[in-house]
C-alpha cells in the first residue's frame, strides 16, 4: 500500500491544460517536433532554399553534405532539401484538409443520424457501412481513379474514406446525448430540431471531434503519401512527401538518401503529431484527466501528511478518526469528506445519515481502502478495527480485513452480485477467499447462511442466478455473503433503499437480529431518519463532507441541535400526520432559506 506519510504533498495548485500538456513527455516531445516541422513548412518560401523543381543532370544523385545540397540531391539533381521542406508543406496542407473535410461531413452524418434515429438513422449508417466494408486504401484509388490523379483529388479520396470514422465515433457520442434532460428540456422550451443539435448537442460533441482530429491527421498526412507513392497523389512538378518517396524507390540501392530521408520525414511527422494527439486526447478527456480509465489501485491511495497512531488502547470494534477522503482530478485534490470522527462498539449500530452527496458512501468506502483510486485520495485521519490502525497496514494484511472482519453490504445487490453464477455459488466463494475448506463444505455454508437470513427453500434457490430472485431475496443473499467469514463489522450502504417498504421493514429486522445475536457492530448508511430511529443506537448527522451533529439516537431525535438534523427528522411522516406533515416540512425549509 503507498502510505505516503512522509512525502505528503500540499493540496497540488491546478494546472492549466497546456501545463498538463507539457506535463506529459511524449506529448511535449512530440508537440516539438511537430511545431519545428511546421514552421520549416510555413518558413519554405523565405528559406535560402534552391528551386525545388531545377534540374541539373551533372549534378544527380549527389549524396549529404554535398557542396551546395546539405541533403543531396534526386536523380534529375534536385536539391533534396528543398524539395523536402516544400514537400512537407503540401503534405501537411493536404492531409490537414483532408481531416478538417473528413470531420466536417463525417460529424455532420453522425449528428444527424444520432439525433434523428429511425429511418434518417439506417439510411445514413448504411451508407457508412457500406463505405467501411471496403478495405480504404482501395476505395481511395477507387476513387482517385474514378475523379483522375491528382493531388486535389487525393485529398477528396482521403477524406471520403475518413469520414465513416468520425460519423461512426460522433454518432454513438450523439445517440447518449439525445435523451439526456438538459436536451429534453430544451425541446419542451420550443427549440427547433437544428437549434437543439447545434447549440445543446454540439458542444457536448465538440471535444470528442477534436481528440478524433487530432488522433487521425497523422493517419491521412500517411494515406496521402500512399496515393502519391502510387502515383496517383501529387503530379509533377509539385511532390509531396509520397511523390518524393515513390520516385526515388529505383535507386533503392544505389542512392538510398534520396528515399530514406524523406521516408524519415514521412515517420518524423506522423508520430510527432501522434504523441500530440494522445497528449491532447488525456488533457481534454475528463475521465482520462483524472485516471478513471487507468487500471484502479487494489487499495485507495493514502496521502496523509501526518501518520496517525499504529494502535489504539481500549478501543471499541470500529474508531475513524480525523478521516479526510478526496478526488485527484488530475489538477488538484478535492475535497469530498473531512474530519470525519466516530467510534462504533461491538453489537452497536451507529446510523450514518445525510443528503445525497453528502459524503456517506466514501465515508463507508475509505475505511477499508475502497475508494476508486484515481481517482480517489485519503488525505488524512485514521481507521482502527479492534484498536489497529488499518490504512497504515500492508496492501494485502488490508484486502485480507476486507470481507473478514469488515463487510459491506450495498444497495442494490444486482449490481454487486455477478449474473453469471448461481447465488449459492457465489456465497461459497465468498468463504473460499478467505478460508481453506473444500467446495463442497463451503457450498454446505453456504445454504446455512441463506437459511439464516431467512431464504426458504435455500437448498434449491442456491441454485438460481441473481436476475431469478426478487429484490429482497437478492439483498438476504447479499446479507449472507456478508456474513461469510463471521465478520466483527458490517457496513451497510443504504441496504434497504432498493426495496419497498414492507422487504425494507424485513431486511432491517434481519439486520438487527443479526447484530443482537452476533455481538456484530453496524454502520447503517441511510438518508432515512425513520430507519435510524428504528435501528439506531446512536446516529451521525452529515452534512456538505462533514459530521455536523452525533449523539444518542434518542437524544438526537428529542433535541436535535443542528437546523439540518431538524430539517431531516421533519422530513419523516408519520401516519395519519396528512396535511400537518407537509405544514411542517415547508416551514422548516422557509426558515432554512431565510
Ligand atoms: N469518482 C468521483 N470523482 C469525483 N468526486 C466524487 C466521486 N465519487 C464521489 N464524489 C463526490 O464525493 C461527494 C460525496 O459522494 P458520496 O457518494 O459519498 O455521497 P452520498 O452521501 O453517499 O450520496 P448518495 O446518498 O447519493 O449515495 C460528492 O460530492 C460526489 O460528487
Amino acid at each position: 500500500m503507498t502510505d505516503m506519510t512522509l512525502s505528503a504533498p500540499e493540496p497540488r495548485k491546478r494546472r492549466s491544460n497546456w501545463q498538463l500538456l507539457m506535463a506529459n513527455r511524449l506529448a511535449a516531445a512530440g508537440l516539438f517536433l511537430f511545431g519545428f516541422i511546421v514552421i520549416l513548412a510555413v518558413l519554405a518560401p523565405v528559406l535560402p532554399l534552391p528551386d525545388p523543381d531545377i534540374t541539373d543532370q551533372p549534378n544527380r544523385l549527389l549524396p549529404p553534405l554535398a557542396d551546395g545540397h546539405l541533403l543531396g540531391t534526386d536523380h534529375l539533381g534536385r536539391d533534396i532539401l528543398s524539395r523536402l521542406i516544400w514537400g512537407t508543406q503540401v503534405s501537411l496542407i493536404v492531409g490537414i484538409s483532408a481531416t478538417a473535410l473528413a470531420a466536417i461531413f463525417g460529424s455532420l452524418i453522425g449528428l444527424v443520424a444520432g439525433y434523428s434515429r429511425g429511418a434518417t438513422d439506417s439510411v445514413l449508417m448504411r451508407f457508412v457501412d457500406m463505405l467501411m466494408a471496403f478495405p480504404y486504401i482501395l476505395l481511395a484509388i477507387a476513387i482517385v481513379a474514378a475523379l483522375g490523379p491528382g493531388l486535389l483529388n487525393a485529398l477528396y479520396a482521403i477524406a471520403i474514406v475518413n469520414i465513416p470514422f468520425f460519423a461512426r465515433n460522433i454518432r454513438g457520442v450523439t445517440v447518449s446525448i439525445r435523451n439526456r434532460e438538459f436536451v429534453d428540456a430544451a425541446r419542451l422550451s420550443g427549440k427547433s430540431h437544428p437549434a437543439i443539435l447545434f447549440t445543446e448537442v454540439l458542444p457536448n460533441v465538440l471535444p470528442v471531434i477534436v481528440i478524433t482530429m487530432s488522433t487521425t491527421v497523422g493517419w491521412m498526412i500517411l494515406e496521402t503519401a500512399g496515393l502519391s507513392f502510387l502515383g496517383l497523389g501529387a503530379q509533377p512538378p509539385t511532390s509531396d512527401l509520397g511523390s518524393m518517396l515513390g520516385q526515388a524507390r529505383a535507386q533503392l540501392f544505389t542512392a538510398p538518401h534520396a528515399s530514406i530521408i524523406p521516408g524519415i520525414m514521412i515517420f518524423a511527422l506522423v508520430m510527432s503529431i501522434n504523441l500530440l494527439g494522445d497528449g491532447i486526447r488525456d488533457v481534454l478527456d475528463p475521465r482520462l484527466r483524472s485516471g478513471a480509465l487507468d487500471r484502479p489501485m487494489p487499495v485507495t491511495k493514502i496521502a496523509r501528511r501526518t501518520k496517525p497512531a499504529a494502535t489504539l488502547e481500549d478501543a471499541p470494534a470500529l474508531v475513524v478518526d480525523q478521516l479526510a477522503t478526496g478526488f485527484d482530478d488530475g489538477k488538484a485534490i478535492t475535497p469530498a469528506v473531512r474530519n470525519i470522527s466516530f467510534r462504533l462498539g461491538k453489537g452497536e449500530c451507529l446510523g450514518l445519515i445525510g443528503e445525497s452527496g453528502s459524503g456517506k458512501s466514501v465515508t463507508a468506502l475509505s475505511l477499508m481502502g475502497l475508494v476508486a483510486s484515481p481517482p480517489g485520495v485519503i488525505t488524512a485521519g485514521g481507521v482502527y478495527v479492534g484498536g489497529r490502525e488499518v490504512l497504515s497496514l500492508r496492501e494485502q494484511e488490508l484486502i485480507g480485513l476486507r470481507g473478514g472482519r469488515v463487510a459491506y453490504v450495498f444497495q442494490d445487490p444486482l449490481t454487486t452480485l455477478h449474473p453469471l453464477f448461481r447465488v449459492g455459488e457465489q456465497i461459497a466463494e465468498a468463504i473460499l477467499v478467505h478460508e481453506s475448506v473444500g467446495k463442497s463444505e463451503a457450498r454446505s455454508r453456504a445454504i446455512e447462511l441463506m437459511e439464516t437470513v431467512g431464504i426458504r427453500d435455500a437448498q434449491s434457490r442456491a441454485s438460481a442466478y441473481p436476475h431469478e430472485l426478487s429484490g429482497g431475496q437478492r439483498q438476504r443473499i447479499g446479507i449472507a455473503m456478508a456474513l461469510a467469514n463471521d465478520p466483527d463489522i458490517i457496513i451497510a450502504d443504504e441496504p434497504t433503499t432498493a426495496l419497498d417498504v414492507t422487504v425494507q421493514a424485513r431486511i432491517l429486522e434481519l439486520l438487527q437480529n443479526l447484530r443482537k445475536e452476533r455481538g456484530l457492530a453496524l454502520l447503517l448508511i441511510t438518508h432515512d431518519f425513520g430507519v435510524v430511529a428504528q435501528v439506531c443506537d446512536r446516529v451521525a448527522v452529515m452534512k456538505d463532507g462533514e459530521i455536523v451533529e452525533q449523539g444518542e439516537t434518542t437524544a438526537v431525535l428529542r433535541d436535535p441541535q443542528h437546523d439540518y438534523t431538524k430539517r431531516l427528522i421533519a422530513c419523516v411522516p408519520e401516519l395519519g400526520e396528512g396535511q400537518a406533515f407537509l405544514d411542517r416540512v415547508r416551514t422548516l425549509f422557509q426558515e432554512a432559506r431565510t
